[in-house]
Parts: C-alpha cells; sequence; structure tokens
C-alpha cells in the first residue's frame, strides 16, 4: 500500500473490525509507532465511543463517512482534535477500511489561509477595478485635451494663412493655392495672375483718416471677391495690395475678369471718394517649374505690369506680354 505513503496526510488501514493492518509515515509522525491491535489505542476513550456508537454503524450503512470530528491520542497521551474521513474498500480480495484523518488546527489555519487569500484578490480586484477607472478617466481627459489641442491647431492654422482686416487669405495661403494648382496641372496648363494696387490710397488715408482707409480696404476687397470665379483665389498681398490667381485662366480670360474688377470697384464710392485700381497681369503656363519659382515670375511680372499701369495714369490694366511686345501683332 505504498500509495498511502503518498497522500498528505496521516492515513490508518483496518479492517472491517477495526484491526490495524498498516498507518503510514504522517500518522505513525502524529500519533506514534504503529503496533498490532484493534485501533481503540489511537483514541481516547470519548473517541472510542463515538466511534462505535456513530462511526462504524454509519460506515456500514453508507461504506464511507466523511468529516467527523473526533479525537486521536498521541504515544505521549497528547488529545489531536481531527476530522476523520473513512472509506470501506476492497485491496487484494479483502475489504478493508481506510481511514484519513485532516488535523483540525491545521484546516483552520488552511481555511484562514483560503479566506485571506481570497480577500486579497478581492482588494487587488477591486484596486484593478479603480485603476481600470482612473485610466477610462485619463483616457477621456487625453481625447478632450486632443480634441482641444486640434481646434487650437485648426484654429491657428487658420489664422496664419488669413489676413485679419480683410478675412481674406494671405501669401501663404497665395503660395498653398498654386502649389495645389501645380500638383494637377501639366505643363502646358496656364494660369494668370493679377495683382492689384488701390490708386492713391496715401491720399485716402491722409483725407480721410486711417480707419477710413481701412474701410475702403474692406470694400476692394469684397468686390474682388464678388467678380472672382469659384476656382479662383483673392488674397491680401500687402498693405494696399490683392492678388487674385486664376487656375487654368489664359490671358483672355484673366483680362475679361480684370475688366469686372475694374467696373465693380468703379460702382460704389466710400465717403464720396471715388476708387479705382491699378492692375498688373502676367500669363505663364506652367513648363515644369517648382511652386516658388513659378509664383515668384508670376508676381515680379505682374509687378512690373502694375508699375506701368500706375505710370500710364492708373486705373487701368496692363498685361506684362505687352511690355516685351508679344501680343503686339495678332497670333
Ligand atoms: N488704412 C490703412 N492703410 C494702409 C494699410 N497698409 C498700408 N497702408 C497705407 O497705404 C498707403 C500706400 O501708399 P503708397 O504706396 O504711397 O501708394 P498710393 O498712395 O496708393 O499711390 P499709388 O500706389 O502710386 O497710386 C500708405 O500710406 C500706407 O500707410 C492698412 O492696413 N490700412
Amino acid at each position: 500500500m505504498f500509495y498511502l505513503e503518498r497522500l498528505p496526510c496521516p492515513v490508518l488501514v483496518t479492517d472491517c473490525s477495526g484491526l490495524v493492518l498498516h498507518t503510514n509515515l504522517d500518522f505513525r509522525n502524529l500519533v506514534g509507532p504503529s503496533e498490532s491491535g484493534t485501533m481503540d489505542r489511537y483514541f481516547p476513550p470519548a473517541s472510542c465511543i463515538f466511534l462505535q456508537t456513530h462511526a462504524w454503524p454509519l460506515l456500514f450503512k453508507n461504506s464511507e463517512f466523511s468529516e467527523l470530528y473526533m479525537q486521536l491520542l498521541s504515544a505521549d497521551g497528547q488529545r489531536i482534535p481531527v476530522m476523520a474521513n473513512a472509506r470501506v474498500s476492497e485491496v487484494r480480495g479483502k475489504r478493508v477500511v481506510i481511514w484519513l484523518f485532516f488535523v483540525a488546527k491545521e484546516r483552520q489555519r488552511f481555511e484562514s489561509e483560503l479566506l485571506q487569500a481570497r480577500q486579497q484578490a478581492q482588494n487587488t480586484a477591486s484596486q484593478l477595478a479603480e485603476v481600470n477607472r482612473e485610466l477610462v478617466r485619463a483616457y477621456d481627459q487625453l481625447a478632450a485635451y486632443t480634441a482641444e489641442v486640434k481646434t487650437e491647431a485648426d484654429h491657428l492654422a487658420h489664422l496664419s494663412h488669413t489676413d485679419h482686416l480683410t478675412g481674406l487669405g494671405n501669401r501663404r495661403a497665395l503660395l498653398l493655392q498654386v502649389d495645389r494648382w501645380i500638383k494637377t496641372a501639366s505643363d502646358q496648363d496656364v494660369g494668370s495672375l493679377l495683382l492689384i494696387d488701390i490708386d492713391f490710397f496715401k491720399q485716402v488715408n491722409d483725407r480721410l483718416g486711417h480707419a477710413e482707409g481701412d474701410r475702403v480696404l474692406g470694400h476692394v476687397s469684397s468686390q474682388l471677391q464678388k467678380s472672382a470665379r469659384a476656382q479662383d483665389s483673392v488674397v491680401r498681398y500687402g498693405g494696399e495690395e490683392f492678388v487674385v490667381w486664376l487656375p487654368y485662366s489664359d490671358r483672355r480670360g484673366a483680362e475679361l475678369t480684370a475688366q469686372r474688377l475694374h467696373d465693380q470697384i468703379a460702382q460704389a464710392q466710400v465717403s464720396d471718394q471715388l476708387i479705382t485700381v491699378s492692375i498688373g497681369l502676367s500669363t505663364l503656363t506652367l513648363q515644369n517649374q517648382g511652386t516658388n519659382r513659378y509664383l515668384e515670375r508670376l508676381l515680379i511680372e505682374a509687378d512690373t505690369a502694375v508699375y506701368e499701369a500706375k505710370s500710364r495714369g492708373r486705373n487701368r490694366t496692363v498685361c506684362f506680354d505687352d511690355l516685351l511686345g508679344l501680343h503686339s501683332q495678332p497670333a
């Protein structure tokens, strides 16, 4: 019955009349060396009576019982509280009874350790739940903060491309628009640029005051927006200078737009002041040029043309190509 040695508790084997057949090492360590005879000597008198009146009848009736409280008697006379379990088994054709004892003290310790472990597990679970709640809160805060930062960034991006006085785009916005066009256009495509400079604007300021000058700038910007097509971009380029960028517009189309601008601006007066503008027009094919280079060339040419418009008496459009004599002869 070597397997009994492996059980982690004291074990006693008897025949069905209580004669001791075998004890394991745990049992011998607990109550003393094994001797032949009946099992009664391992129990104090009260437990012997309990055995006779209760445990044996239960065993014969059910072939087993479990968890009966009893006491064992050690060789040095100590009473050891135990929980007894017994079962009738057949070993090599003989009916025997296998008795397992759990020392009550150890069982209590084991139970209290179990309770402690369960309490610890509950504590850990509630700590984890709290940490989880904190994580969710932190995540919500982070999401709100990210949205705030994004809104702020969008706002800053908008501001950095906007002229605060007129609400039009600024130079950066112009660069962006031309850049976008270049990414989709082919080398043969043309774009035109109108550089618009308000005539005698210094006099407006001097005569009517800076605030009125600002109103004139606002008026011109809204007239330019009204005259531009949906695909055109109107930006305030500097003090009293505006640019209208006309993607896919050739010289003819740009001239028509420029004329519309003159008419539109001339229609309205600001504080009895008639407002006119001088416009420089430049038209270029893309010809495999980078955004900066292409825009720079358009602006230089348009600037030269505005200068010419001013010297020819203002309130007119001059096309840069005419200055080179390119369009002096009909094609
Ligand atoms: N009210 C106002 N004036 C501005 C602003 N930015 C620039 N200016 C003024 O615009 C005027 C431009 O004057 P000039 O460059 O001499 O040109 P002009 O008087 O328009 O004369 P021409 O261009 O030769 O017809 C200057 O007096 C600047 O002070 C602005 O934001 N608001």
